[in-house]
């Protein structure tokens, strides 16, 4: 059974079909990539799937189960989880402070508990720090762990984006251009943490991102949309050659020089 089923999703503003049927499934274990034009709808597929937009009509099942609208503190509690920019009250915190304040459900955020149950807080704080320790190992951003996280680089924000969904029991995590502004060589640890995360602690994920050589190195499947809907899913080099992905990027005038080009007709 499919980790994720959307089934012909609608996503509307007034009278713009942002999302327009979108019909596909994610397989448990893979690592996805979501690709298109821009303005195709992926970012808005995205914030359906992940309870932040209300659909407009259509239907999110994970493993089988109807989450349709939910909220995304039920979505978590699930373990599906989308990252988000380390938003700006958070930048003032160091890289472990924002990682440590993840897990929900801490007692030591508990009055009740910070006065009556002591011992257990500093256990549970002691667990969580050495959690943090981990994942900052990990993602190779230990050597930050004290900076400030609004001085950090685009690159090490997006490690801390991943860092904060490994504080959690994730099991499917979606990552909007994981890519975007980030130099090569910090790009291959994420490429690589996300591989390692994918096959060592089974982690599913759905990746959007512009970056092709990013999407082949860790995505397959990779599904394209445009203006709404999926045009076709495949291997990357399958997606490449499929003629409609390549009107949908170029146009048709460009799409018939391409495919010359490249010896297709
Ligand atoms: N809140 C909104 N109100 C009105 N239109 C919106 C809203 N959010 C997105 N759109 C429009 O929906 C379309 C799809 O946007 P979306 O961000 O989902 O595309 P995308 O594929 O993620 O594009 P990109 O690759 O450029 O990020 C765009 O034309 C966008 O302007």
């Amino acid at each position: 059974m499919a980790m994720i089923r959307v089934e012909n999703l609608h996503k509307h503003f007034g009278g713009f079909h942002a999302v327009d049927g979108a019909t596909l499934e994610v397989e448990k274990g893979s690592i996805t990539g979501l690709i298109g034009p821009n303005g195709a709808g992926k970012t808005t597929l995205f914030n359906v799937i992940a309870g932040v937009l209300p659909p407009t009509s259509g239907q999110v099942l994970m493993e089988g189960e109807d989450i349709t609208g939910l909220h995304p503190h039920a979505l978590f509690s699930k373990g599906l989880l989308r990252t988000f920019q380390v938003a700006h009250e958070f930048h003032t915190m160091t890289v472990r402070e924002n990682l440590m304040m993840v897990p929900p459900g801490q007692s030591g955020e508990d009055l009740w508990s910070a006065w009556f149950h002591p011992t257990r807080v500093r256990e549970e704080e002691h667990r969580i720090r050495a959690r943090a320790n981990e994942v900052m190992e990990f993602l190779t951003i230990d050597h930050i762990a004290d900076e400030k996280a609004g001085q950090i680089s685009g690159g090490q924000k997006k490690l801390l984006e991943l860092g904060r969904t490994m504080m959690t029991d994730a099991k499917i995590v979606f990552l909007d251009e994981v890519g975007a502004g980030v130099n090569r060589t910090l790009l291959n640890t994420i490429a690589d943490a996300i591989l390692r995360l994918n096959k060592e602690q089974g982690y599913t994920f759905v990746v959007i991102e512009h970056d092709m050589d990013f999407i082949g190195r860790i995505c397959d499947p990779v599904i394209c949309m445009a203006e709404g809907k999926v045009l076709a899913q495949g291997t990357l080099d399958e997606i490449k050659a499929n003629e409609q992905v390549i009107e949908a990027y170029l146009g048709t005038g460009l799409k018939n020089k391409v495919l010359k080009e490249e010896g297709h007709v």
